[in-house]
């Protein structure tokens, strides 16, 4: 039988470093609406590789975290500012005076103050080459949006889910956690850091005046300028979801022991094992992205191989590895609303396929006796428990390890039927939620 073909990796493309721009940089509002009009655009982009774009190259940081803000915010609320707008058009302006639409409507609901919404908007407009026409309609209407906006928006039900992706978690959960998750991604996500010492937690935790979570990890309600919070420069915590910082703790890294975290970039898992004393060879594909882990590995002061290359080429023999597998991402919408919109759903079939392939290489790297977590911070369960269905049928001598679960804050109620762990984002619903995954540790 002729091997099976192996599916492409989705993210494979080299990402070039940016250029910069001489151009004026944009304000706030005009980067802002920009970033909606790629995310919903023709070729829709992640926020995420906006950031560094050449167009906002000589933006000021505050300006720039203030762009993506309201970006952000604007796309989770955007089904919100489209029923709050229907009312007041009797046919869709183009994309890009629609943005500048939802943009202010966002803006009004939440405390701005209307008469600099309205000319910014009415502005940004009349300077638009085919638009500029449309600018007295976009006036009369954020009027009167400026009037219902912020006693309206409360009532408004929270975002749907698109259909690529309500179908198959409706299929997967129930109708009632997917309102629950939909109200989770409405609510967004607090900050959590991970302290690089676990036993100093509690007193990162009131040194910043945040709360110890169950897990370990500190939360913060309000973020503020995160570079600013004690700590940071020397490097004693990162910002890491708190579902995110577990698939580490069930490795349990030991010191001397050598670890493989296959797809590493940006890097909070690595640094984890880093500061458990474990040898840890760092691989991901993305250069672009290892340069954030690089960054990471230079302030916290921690060490790591650093390899850009394919996972599906690395060649050694591990203790441990660490393979948090490229998926779609889809339990990281509290953080990233923009997902929904830019995304498809097209490319979940090429990562399962992925997916699978990485766990038999991964396999094939371990010494014996070593273990394996293979986690996603995927909602999909055919890139979580399914995964692990199969692997264990492909492997006969392939176990699940259950006793890695018995960790502190671990809640039995998050183990799965074939010993892994599902995290969803309405979990610890008093505490302010936690990022969807799934985790599970395998031996052979
Ligand atoms: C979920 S992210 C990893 C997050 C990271 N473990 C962390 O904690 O910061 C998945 C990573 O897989 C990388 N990737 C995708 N395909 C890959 C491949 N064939 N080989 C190595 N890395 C790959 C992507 O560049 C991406 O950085």
């Amino acid at each position: 039988m002729p091997a099976p073909r192996r599916p492409r990796t989705p993210n494979a493309r080299p990402q070039a470093a940016p250029k910069a721009d001489t151009r004026r940089a944009p304000s706030a509002r005009g980067a802002a609406l920009r970033m909606l009009n790629e995310v919903l655009g023709e070729e829709p982009r992640l926020l995420a590789d906006l950031s560094d774009a050449p167009w906002a190259a000589g933006m000021a940081g505050a300006d720039r975290a203030r762009a993506q803000r309201l970006a952000a915010e604007t796309l989770r609320g955007l089904e919100r500012c489209d029923r709050l707008l229907a009312k007041h058009l009797k046919k869709l302006p183009p994309l890009p005076v629609r943005n500048v639409l939802r943009i202010a409507t966002w803006e009004l609901a939440h405390g701005e103050a209307a008469h600099g919404v309205v000319n910014d908007a009415v502005n940004a407009v009349s300077r638009m080459p085919r638009q500029g026409h449309l600018k007295g309609l976009v006036n009369a209407v954020l009027r009167k949006i400026a009037d219902e906006a912020p006693s309206e928006w409360p009532k408004l039900r929270a975002p749907r889910l698109p259909d690529w992706l309500r179908e198959p978690l409706v299929a997967a959960y129930s109708s009632a956690q997917m309102l629950a998750f939909e109200a989770a991604h409405a609510a967004g996500a607090p900050l959590d850091l991970t302290p690089r010492d676990p036993a100093q937690a509690a007193d990162w935790a009131e040194k910043l005046g945040g709360v110890l979570l169950p897990t370990g990890s500190v939360r913060l309600a309000e973020a503020g300028q995160i570079s600013a919070l004690p700590g940071y420069e020397e490097g004693a915590w990162w910002v890491q979801d708190a579902a995110a910082a577990l698939p580490v703790k069930l490795l349990a890294p030991k010191q001397g022991e050598k670890i493989l975290d296959l797809c590493a970039a940006p890097g909070g898992k690595t640094l984890q094992v880093a500061a458990a004393g474990a040898e840890v060879t760092a691989v991901d594909l993305s250069a672009h992205r290892l340069k954030r882990l690089e960054a990471n590995l230079k302030r916290t002061g921690l060490k790591a191989t650093v390899i850009a290359g394919d996972a599906m080429e690395h060649e050694g023999r591990y203790d441990a590895i660490l393979l948090d597998a490229p998926c779609s991402a889809t339990g990281t919408i509290r953080r990233h609303p923009d997902l929904p919109h830019a995304r498809d759903g097209a490319e979940i079939g090429d990562l399962i396929g992925l997916q699978s392939f990485m766990i038999d290489h991964a396999l094939s790297l371990l010494n014996p006796g070593g273990r394996l977590v293979f986690c996603t911070c995927s909602l999909i369960p055919d890139e979580g428990e399914c995964q692990i269905e199969e692997a264990l049928e492909r492997h006969p001598d392939l176990r699940v390890d259950r006793s890695a679960l018995e960790r502190p804050g671990i809640d039995p109620a998050w183990i799965t039927e074939e010993g892994g762990l599902r995290l969803t984002p309405d979990l610890w619903p008093d505490l302010g939620g936690m990022d969807g995954f799934y985790m599970a540790v395998l031996t052979r």
